[in-house]
């Protein structure tokens, strides 16, 4: 062991072969908070008090302050927001200058603070583009050819419905060949959809803050919101949470919808206004919509879960990037910003860029 200072970390890699991470605990000394009850810790509160009560610990037995702190994946909805009032014992003392977690989204991450307290935040930027991309298509898929409504009544025994009972039917697929996708946000999530949608001969228009310059464009076209909104037949949201996207589609963009998109969200709840959402599933504005994302989660608008309308609903509990191998790469990437600031190097995976 070369390096005598110490990292504190939220469990450890589930995915990394264990003599990766032996190779990196031959180098590096690292503190792990375990998850599993009875001795581990299992929501917000008890995290906090684990981080406070292990600094404290450092601190008493005269031992210098932990450099980083880390947290893998899986854990969003359970102790999130990563913010000052978890993580500043951390900070207080004068030693913690990096902490990395798993996710490319870090709206509930308190980045500025990290900031200001000469801290690198560390996201996992490219670990989930490809499953999070290839999930919204699953989800455009689901809501365009009624997934949820096949899987119900056969499941029901109900086979495709009594087509003499108004209603009571499996409506037709629609296919996606020659509709027009709107990307809300053509990231590099954005951009691997538009790829994926062309593959299967959909039309794809995106609006972002900024257009991206053509040669990077993936063959989508850049248009105002407004048209992306009157005359997209299907909407993916692909863009990141923050001040300004908060509440993006509202009942005025859903008012300016053809009748009967479909929509898509695999980016984060809280740029769509579910209430307004619900509202538009219920006047028919909306067709059908597939949603991996809400604005509270766990908790899911009852309207969204209205029997009513579940035929019409394909649900899924924040799973799209969430597979095997995009783990696997963002516990990578996060052992390897983490070595990089160990060294002294700024982390390419650095999200800010604090005086340090
Ligand atoms: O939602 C998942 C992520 O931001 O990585």
């Amino acid at each position: 062991m070369t390096d005598d200072r110490f990292i504190l970390a939220l469990s450890e890699p589930a995915f990394l072969p264990a003599f990766e991470y032996e190779s990196f605990r031959t180098r590096y000394n690292i503190d792990s908070i375990p998850r599993i009850p009875p001795h581990g810790v299992s929501d917000r509160s008890s995290l906090a008090r684990a981080i406070s009560e292990a600094v404290a610990t450092r601190a008493a037995t005269g031992k210098s302050p932990y450099v980083a702190f880390v947290w893998f994946f899986d854990v969003s909805a359970m102790f999130s927001p990563f913010d000052e009032t978890m993580l500043s014992p951390l900070t207080e003392n004068g030693g913690c200058r990096f902490f990395s977690g798993g996710g490319a989204g870090y709206d509930d991450v308190g980045v500025e603070w990290m900031t200001n307290q000469g801290a690198y935040y560390c996201n996992t930027p490219t670990a989930i583009t490809v499953p999070t991309a290839n999930g919204a298509l699953m989800l455009i898929l689901a809501a365009t050819r009624a997934i949820s409504q096949c899987d119900m009544y056969t499941r029901a025994g109900k086979w495709r419905g009594d087509a003499s009972v108004p209603g009571d039917f499996v409506p037709y697929g629609q296919d996606i060949e020659g509709l027009t996708l709107g990307i809300i946000g053509l990231g590099s999530i954005g951009k691997a959809l538009s790829v994926r949608a062309q593959a299967c001969g959909m039309k794809i228009i995106y609006y972002n803050r900024r257009p991206v310059p053509e040669s990077e464009a993936t063959g989508a076209t850049y248009v105002s919101m407004d048209e992306l909104l009157a005359t997209s037949d299907v909407i993916s949201v692909n863009c990141p949470l923050t001040p300004a996207t908060r509440h993006l589609l509202g009942p005025a963009e859903f008012d300016k919808m053809k009748t009967g998109v479909f929509i898509v969200n695999t980016a984060r709840g809280a740029i769509i206004d579910e209430e307004a959402l619900v509202q538009a599933l219920k006047s028919g504005k909306v067709a059908r919509v597939g949603l991996d994302v809400f604005e509270r989660e766990p908790i899911i608008h009852p309207g969204l879960l209205d029997p009513s309308l579940a035929y019409r609903v394909t649900l899924q509990p924040h799973t799209t990037g969430r597979t095997d191998r995009s783990f696997l790469n963002g516990e990578r990437q996060i052992l390897k910003s983490l070595e990089e600031f160990m060294r002294g190097e700024k982390p390419e995976y650095a999200v800010n860029d604090p005086k340090v």
